[in-house]
């Protein structure tokens, strides 16, 4: 590992509340594509049986940073433990304790979402009987009971998103790891998955989840990681990160930088109804 800037981070008081048990534990965490550099050499304590929002611009680097965490993509250098155990160096020991709705998810669209979730359950090693019954409950819960029986192609993407969401919760996993859990999902499902995962969280379990939207995040979250450009620029308790700003996207906005990009006179051909 060459040329390692020196990260502009800043920790809130969780960090050094490390009393409370960590679900994650990030070092030095570097991923390149080629020059482009995606996730540098970051550090990161994610407190367990919280709500941990992970926020920052379009291509901050929060996707690959939550590949690299849930073994889906090989870092260029650094650990990543989760509940204790090295994700890269015993991957299926950390994945029997994790549940992942990735970006992107990908299902098996010729099953239909009961035959999916059986399946999955299966590939978990839970009973059948077991997983019959975690089934059930799940497509109950989620509202999904009257679409049981039909193709998961035929599901709309808030349909697949819960799907996604029964799928990773199905073998009661210790840390969960949501990539944009709530896009294109309707208000009514937003506020189901908010209350499935309120439980989940209530019961000691920790959630981490990336978002563009400041207000859910807001709304949801008692810890948040904000990061731009590859680099972990705070994180903390929301309140710290918070800090004196109005709201969780101004504070945003000043920590990343981006006090907006006004589009000024430089759209002087758009509107009015000329050509
Ligand atoms: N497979 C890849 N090949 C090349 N570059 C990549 C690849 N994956 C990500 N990148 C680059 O790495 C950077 C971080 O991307 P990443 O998808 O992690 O950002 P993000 O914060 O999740 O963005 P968004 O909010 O838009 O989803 C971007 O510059 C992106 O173009």
């Amino acid at each position: 590992m060459t040329g390692q800037p020196e990260q502009d981070t800043t920790p809130g008081p969780a960090a050094t509340d490390t009393a409370a048990r960590t679900a994650v534990s990030v070092r030095g965490l570097w991923k390149r594509f080629g020059e482009q550099v995606a996730v540098s050499g970051i550090d990161l304590d994610l407190p367990a049986g919280r709500f941990v929002g992970l926020v920052g611009p379009n291509g901050a680097g929060k996707t690959t940073t939550l590949s690299m965490i849930t073994g889906l993509l090989r870092p260029d250098s650094g650990v990543v433990e989760v509940a204790g155990t090295d994700v890269w160096r015993d991957p299926v020991a950390v994945k029997a304790r994790i549940g992942v709705l990735p970006e992107g998810l990908r299902l098996f669209e010729r099953l239909s979402g009961r035959e999916l979730l059986t399946y999955l359950g299966r590939l978990r090693g839970l009973p059948a009987d077991e997983v019959d019954r975690r089934t059930n409950q799940l497509l109950d819960v989620l509202d999904l009971s009257g679409a049981q029986h039909k193709l998961v192609v035929d599901y709309s993407t808030g349909m697949r998103k819960k799907t996604g969401l029964a799928a990773a919760l199905l073998h009661n996993p210790e840390v969960l790891f949501l990539d944009e859990p709530f896009e294109g999902v309707d208000p009514v499902s937003a506020q189901i998955i908010r209350g499935v995962l309120e439980r989940y969280t209530a019961s000691g379990a920790t959630v981490v989840f990336s978002s563009h939207v400041m207000e859910l995040v807001e709304s949801l979250c008692d810890w948040v990681a904000v990061m731009a450009a590859g680099r972990i620029r705070a994180h903390g308790p929301l309140d710290e990160v918070r800090g004196d700003a109005e709201s969780l996207q101004s504070a945003f906005l000043g920590l990343v930088g981006a006090q907006g990009n006004p589009a000024g006179d430089r759209l002087d051909w758009l509107g009015g109804g000329g050509r």
